[in-house]
């Protein structure tokens, strides 16, 4: 699945009402959140991650927050999809967490102002209820339904600090932007294209390789693992809908194959991955979302990307280790347990 709230897709946090101690953008950094234990500055701790400052009551009568009372970031996705899972991490916030999140979505077309998002005009659906979380840790969360988003609202309650937020989903554009652009990259992550399998993700996904932007080192492409066997490593992508392909482009190794040999579990004469196609407006077909209808609590025993890739990532994943297992379970949301704890 594709992280719908990646900064590298156009992602971005567009407004938040408080970031006295540590500013909203950091909720979007692609690498995990560090922490150094000297680092302290004229505000307080220096945190990697948005954290606001800590409420107090109206007055001496009411001295303590209200029940309402929360802060909020708005984020604004860089592709426009259908959200199945979302990660709240609240990395090396151990005492300045939120007591309870709650996530909120909408879909507005454009280039929405904040003021316009928050003005009322726009109907706003909750996808994650209230909910506490823990210090310290990765807090999943598994999304269900089929709408289609382009805003996220991320509320602490009542305040508190968050690491990181990353929004797993399904991209699905609109498709009169499709059709307006006629030939296009159908196999973009920015249209809808996703990768499906692979033989090998030992140093980073293959996702990486249908991104719109350019790389701009190593880690930025899909590397496997050396070693010598009877195939070659392989990735199968689901396109974006069927198109007519007028070219298609690989950046890669001289010594690698442009057609690549079928792998174990791949389909058989797979063609080379097209990049620049023609849609006809309305051809396209949304594939069945990965998850299933019913309520789970982990993602992978639903076979989601997600954890394959990132368990098969020891090397990038071994920076922050560790995620504390949650107990709650409210009716559509359902945190995710994470195996490990973190040092
Ligand atoms: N040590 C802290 O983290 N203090 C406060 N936060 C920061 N960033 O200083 C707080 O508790 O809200």
């Amino acid at each position: 699945m594709v992280d719908l709230a990646d900064r590298q897709l156009g992602a971005g946090v567009i407004a938040a009402n408080d970031e006295f101690f540590a500013q909203r953008e950091n909720l979007l950094v692609p690498e995990p959140a560090v922490f150094d234990p000297q680092a302290f500055g004229h505000k307080g701790k220096v945190m990697d991650g948005w954290e606001t400052r800590r409420r107090r009551g109206a007055d001496a009568d009411h001295p303590f927050p209200a029940d309402a009372d929360h802060d909020w970031a708005l984020i604004r996705l860089g592709a426009p999809g259908m959200v199945r899972g979302l990660v709240v991490d609240t990395a090396h916030f151990r005492g300045n967490y939120p007591q309870r999140v709650s996530v909120e979505a909408a879909a507005v077309e454009g280039a929405p102002s904040p003021e316009h998002l928050l003005s009322g005009a726009v109907p706003w659906e909750e996808i994650v209820p209230r909910t506490p979380v823990r210090g310290h840790a990765a807090n999943g969360f598994t999304v269900r339904g089929e709408r289609r988003y382009t805003h996220l609202r991320l509320n602490q309650h009542p305040d508190g600090g968050i690491a990181r937020l990353r929004v797993y989903g399904k991209v699905v554009p609109a498709p009169e932007w499709l059709g307006l652009l006629g030939t296009f990259d159908l196999a973009s992550v920015l249209h809808g294209g996703a990768v499906e399998d692979a033989s090998d993700c030992f140093y980073s996904s293959p996702t990486s390789i249908i991104r719109p932007d350019r790389a701009r080192k190593t880690d930025d492409g899909w590397e496997n693992r050396r070693r010598v066997r009877e195939t070659n490593d392989w990735v199968r992508f689901r396109l974006a809908g069927h198109g007519q392909i007028r070219a298609w482009r690989s950046t890669r190794p001289t010594s690698t194959r442009a057609t690549p040999r079928a792998g174990p579990r791949s389909t058989a004469a797979t063609p080379p991955p097209p990049t620049h196609t023609t849609m006809r407006p309305g051809s396209r077909s949304c594939p069945a979302p990965p998850f299933s209808r019913t309520p789970h609590t982990d993602f992978g025993s639903q076979r989601l990307p997600l954890p394959r890739i990132c368990a098969s990532m020891p090397s990038r994943m071994g920076a922050s280790p560790g995620y504390g297992p949650m107990a709650l379970s409210p009716p559509q949301v359902r945190p995710v347990c994470w195996s490990g704890t973190r040092p």
